[in-house]
């Protein structure tokens, strides 16, 4: 079996992907992958905070490269932050938004109906579970999963044997921005101040957290 044999069959299926592109190694990959593979691809970010400069840089840079258009999309845990007051005031008329409708809405954009992610099973028990029961293509939720079987080595690899762009945020910061903990927010106000000072006009009860992880340190420093 070859970790191509995967994406190999997604295009005997149709010529048309979406892919769910987070700027992770995975979706890097996978969005390589079906360019190769796909005549027609496009791609979709879901943002906690929209236009963040450090994310939409590299988001320029690798729509530049392949030529595609990248969608920009709130996350749809962003909705429960918003209705529940999750780091800033709660708004009950805000609806809560899945995953799913998500899809629906970048179908309906694109007019694509398939859409390929980075889900790998070596990821967790649960995604184990849930990619042995869908296998790579996944006919109900038209999902495809094109490096489910890969594991982080051969993610890197292919990442290095085909030198393809890595965000640099991810390498400057050590994580690729998806939460508003104290301390990766910290990192990003070191790093790039004026995009931590957009996430505090989105979130700002999301400040404290950082306070707390700054005097944390310091006292651990004394
Ligand atoms: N923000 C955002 N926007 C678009 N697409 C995204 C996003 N977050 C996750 N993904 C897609 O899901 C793949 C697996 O991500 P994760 O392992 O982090 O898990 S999760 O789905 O977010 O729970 C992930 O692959 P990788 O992030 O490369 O592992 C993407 O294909």
């Amino acid at each position: 079996m070859s970790l191509l044999d995967a994406i190999k069959t997604q295009s005997q299926i149709t010529d048309s992907v979406i892919v769910s592109f987070s700027m992770g190694k995975d979706s890097i990959v996978t969005l390589d992958l079906c360019m190769r593979y796909f005549k027609h691809v496009g791609a979709f970010f879901m943002y906690l905070v929209p236009g963040l400069e450090f994310q939409e840089n590299t988001l320029k840079k690798y729509e530049k490269y392949y030529g595609i258009e990248i969608l920009r999309v709130p996350h749809f845990e962003n909705s429960n932050f918003y209705r529940y007051g999750s780091f800033r005031d709660p708004d009950f008329t805000v609806p809560l938004v899945k995953i799913n409708d998500i899809y629906a809405y970048v179908r309906k954009q694109t007019g694509v109906e398939w859409i390929a992610g980075g889900e790998k099973i070596a990821d967790s028990i649960v995604r184990l579970s849930m990619l042995k029961h869908s296998g790579s293509v996944d006919v109900k939720r038209r999902r495809f999963y094109p490096v489910m079987y890969w594991h982080d080595k051969e993610i890197k690899e292919y990442i290095k044997y085909h030198r393809l762009l890595y965000p640099e945020f991810n390498r400057k910061l050590g994580f690729s921005f998806h939460s508003l903990a104290g301390k990766e927010l910290a990192a990003i106000k070191d790093i790039y101040p004026k995009d931590y000072q957009r996430i505090l006009k989105f979130f700002p009860e999301a400040q404290a957290g950082v306070l707390q992880y700054e005097m944390n340190k310091k006292s651990g420093e004394k």
